[in-house]
């Protein structure tokens, strides 16, 4: 099976934690983008959706499938999304699709976390990927050498050869060069540095349950 497929049979498989009336935490990406396709042969079983991004809102929409505000909303049942990397404690990096901020959001509301990821994205320690940082564009220097000092290389992402503007019209830095090998706690630091909208260590939101597409089928991880 390829990445392709593997993406498919996981998001399809999260349709097992959709019940009667739920109204459902969507996130972004490809592989969501398969969840919701799937999210749509149900749509008359739930109330509706949490979007985190306007990309997954169109597609919701497009399906026919109510969009509710976050605000709207006490909590979730449960947060569908993907990630970039996932570790053997359920810790992620996200943000590759530049949703990050609206997506920890979301999965604040949500009681459970259901991780779907292709097996390329089980890894045992977070930053091989680039770490996405979403940043107020006046801070990003300054952000850019606290992550020298943790020997990371921040680099500006660019859309279109601009830099790139997320939903919430911010920028965002992709850091390489981490080893973050205490995730809770890198979290907590990154988050206080002046500037930083969000950091894309999601360890205090972190997976409940990873649906790991792998060449033998879904592997269940539970944390
Ligand atoms: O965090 C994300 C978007 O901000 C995505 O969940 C992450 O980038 C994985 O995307 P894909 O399913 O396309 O591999």
């Amino acid at each position: 099976m390829n990445q392709d497929q593997l993406k498919t049979l996981v998001a399809q498989a999260a349709l097992q934690y959709i019940e009667p009336g739920q109204i459902v935490g969507v996130g972004t990406g490809s592989t969501v983008n398969k969840f919701i396709d799937a999210l749509a042969t149900v749509k008359q079983r739930i109330r509706g959706a949490v979007s985190s991004s306007e990309a997954s809102s169109e597609r919701l929409r497009a399906h026919g499938i109510a969009v509710l505000d976050a605000n709207a909303v006490e909590s979730l049942a449960l947060y569908v999304d993907g990630a970039d990397e996932i570790d053997p404690h359920g810790c992620m990096i996200k943000g590759g699709g530049a949703a990050l901020t609206r997506e920890k959001i979301v999965a604040a509301l949500a009681e459970r976390f259901i991780c779907i990821a292709d097996e390329s994205k089980y890894v045992p320690v977070l930053g091989r990927f680039a770490l996405p940082v979403e940043v107020i564009p006046m801070a990003a220097q300054q952000i850019a050498r606290r992550f020298a000092a943790h020997g990371g290389v921040a680099t500006l992402r660019l859309q279109g050869g601009q830099p790139l503007r997320t939903d919430n019209g911010q920028h965002i830095l992709d850091v390489t060069g981490l080893c973050i090998d205490e995730p809770l706690a890198f979290e907590s630091e990154v988050n206080n540095w002046p500037g930083v909208v969000c950091v894309g260590v999601f360890a205090h939101q972190k997976a409940s349950v990873c649906l790991l597409g792998t060449a033998e089928g879904v592997r269940t991880l539970r944390f």
